[in-house]
């Protein structure tokens, strides 16, 4: 080859090679992921999450990414911290990217690998308390927006970014007040998106409602007796009878899911949580002594499609009647009895169509719509009349929220990213108003 030809294609593949890491300046994913496990090694479970230090790092990210940020402490201790990218039109409706920086204890020595190591394993799974629920989810939205940022893309809608506190143990401090604050109000928001399950199979699952939580105690008490006697109305007989009657209830409801009949998030569940009883000793019981009292506790979870007056009926009546020498008290009581919170997946709600457009986009496939089957912050956004939406981006991924050994596969992060990339995408450049936002705009 002549000299000259040779150093014209060298000359050509320099400026090719150059060219494209100016255009897409996509950052290698061993950073994206070690940012995950900074945040996945910050403690944050109850009962002393270290909101500070979490705080500050989402801080040093919204700064890496020239966004707007600030912090509400709506309750001392409880910062709550606010991230803003601002639209080319910021008189249209926000979106806003919830995600809470709590999570749930973890039975350390019960884990393969420690629940705040951050650990990855030769397969690419990232164990850590929070890797699914929901620090995932919270890292994802700020990478998708580094994505974007570093193509040039200019949202036309502002995107806000609410990471809050609380919500593991009902949110009351965090996005409760949030919501209802005059801070909220001000910042116009027209969707929010809020935290889903994984799928264990190939679709992404959606949520567009949620169980409301009833955290149930029923007690019992009676006479105390001899342990070695016979007699009826103790409070350990009394308490059993209510526990049978409850979980004959309990099996009812999960046969019909498990008949295929109903879907998880339309049944009552009701599981059995603590049991209080006996006399005790400084090395255990006493076993010759039928107790005066016993209690159990219950977590509930009522679908909106279920008739809460019937329900709170059941537990008088069968659960915890007086007859019995039962009595009973909700620890919480969602909404039921007022409004349900539901938000539309037709065509009055424009935006459940262009998350499964922006899914799509992404390579991704969508389920069916379903109910959360537990509890999360977007019924405070749901109760002030905006739609919000359920969805973390896993598939082929198990269950394991609040479980042992929850992990996450760093592929499937990073896949996450790329979805939500997608949906801010969409999102930020929808500029009709939606119905509601009209109507909003008129009064
Ligand atoms: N997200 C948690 C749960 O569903 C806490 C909700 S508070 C009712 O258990
Ligand atoms: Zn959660
Ligand atoms: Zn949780």
């Amino acid at each position: 080859m002549e000299d000259a030809l040779k150093i014209r294609l060298f000359l050509h593949s320099i400026i090719t090679i150059y060219f494209c890491l100016y255009i897409s300046p996509v950052e290698s994913s061993p950073e994206i992921i070690s940012r995950f496990q900074q945040y996945l090694q910050i403690n944050t479970a109850h009962p002393n999450p270290k909101y500070y230090e979490s705080a500050e790092f989402l801080i040093s990210q919204a700064e890496s990414l020239n966004l707007e940020h600030e912090t509400l402490e709506f309750v001392k201790g409880k910062p709550l911290v606010l991230l803003k990218w601002t639209g080319k039109n910021p008189n249209l409706p926000a979106i806003l990217l919830n995600s809470h920086t709590d999570v749930v204890p973890a039975e350390h020595h019960k884990w393969n690998h420690s629940p705040f190591d951050a650990n990855v394993d030769e397969a690419g799974d990232i164990y850590a308390r929070g890797s699914q629920d929901m620090k995932c989810v919270g890292l994802q939205y700020l990478e998708a927006i580094r994505r974007l940022k570093g193509s040039g893309f200019q949202p036309i809608r502002t995107v806000y970014l609410s990471f809050v506190p609380d919500e593991e143990i009902g949110g009351h401090d965090g996005a409760e007040k949030f919501a209802e604050s005059e801070r909220f109000k001000k910042m116009n928001v027209g969707i929010v998106l809020d935290e889903g399950l994984p799928s264990p199979d190939e679709n992404y699952r959606i949520f567009y409602a949620e169980k409301c939580a009833w955290w149930l105690t029923i007690k019992a008490t009676g006479l105390p007796g001899h342990g070695a006697k016979l007699y009826d109305n103790s409070a350990m007989e009394n308490l059993l009878k209510s526990i049978e009657s409850a979980r004959r209830f309990r099996a009812s409801q999960f046969g019909l899911v498990k008949a295929g009949l109903m879907a998880e998030g339309e049944v009552v569940s009701v599981n059995m949580v603590f049991l209080k009883a006996g006399t005790p000793t400084p090395t255990g019981f006493v076993m010759n002594l039928q107790p005066s009292e016993a209690e159990a506790g219950f977590d509930v979870r009522v679908p909106p499609t279920a008739d809460p007056i019937s329900l709170e009926k059941r537990i008088s009546e069968e659960w915890a009647p007086s007859s019995r020498n039962m009595t009973f008290e909700f620890k919480q009581q969602g909404y039921n009895f007022e409004k349900k919170f539901v938000t539309a997946t037709d065509n009055s709600n424009p935006w459940w169509k262009l998350l499964e457009g922006a899914v799509e986009k992404a390579n991704g496939k969508i389920g069916k719509p379903e109910i959360f089957p537990a509890s999360t912050d977007a019924r405070y956004f749901r109760k002030q009349g905006l739609p919000a939406i359920g969805f973390s981006p896993m598939i082929n991924t198990p269950v394991l929220l609040h479980d042992h050994n929850e992990f996450l596969n760093q592929d499937e992060y990073l896949k996450g990213i790329a979805v939500y990339e997608s949906i801010i995408k969409e999102y930020t450049s929808y500029i009709e108003l939606t119905d509601n936002e009209a109507s909003r705009d008129e009064l």
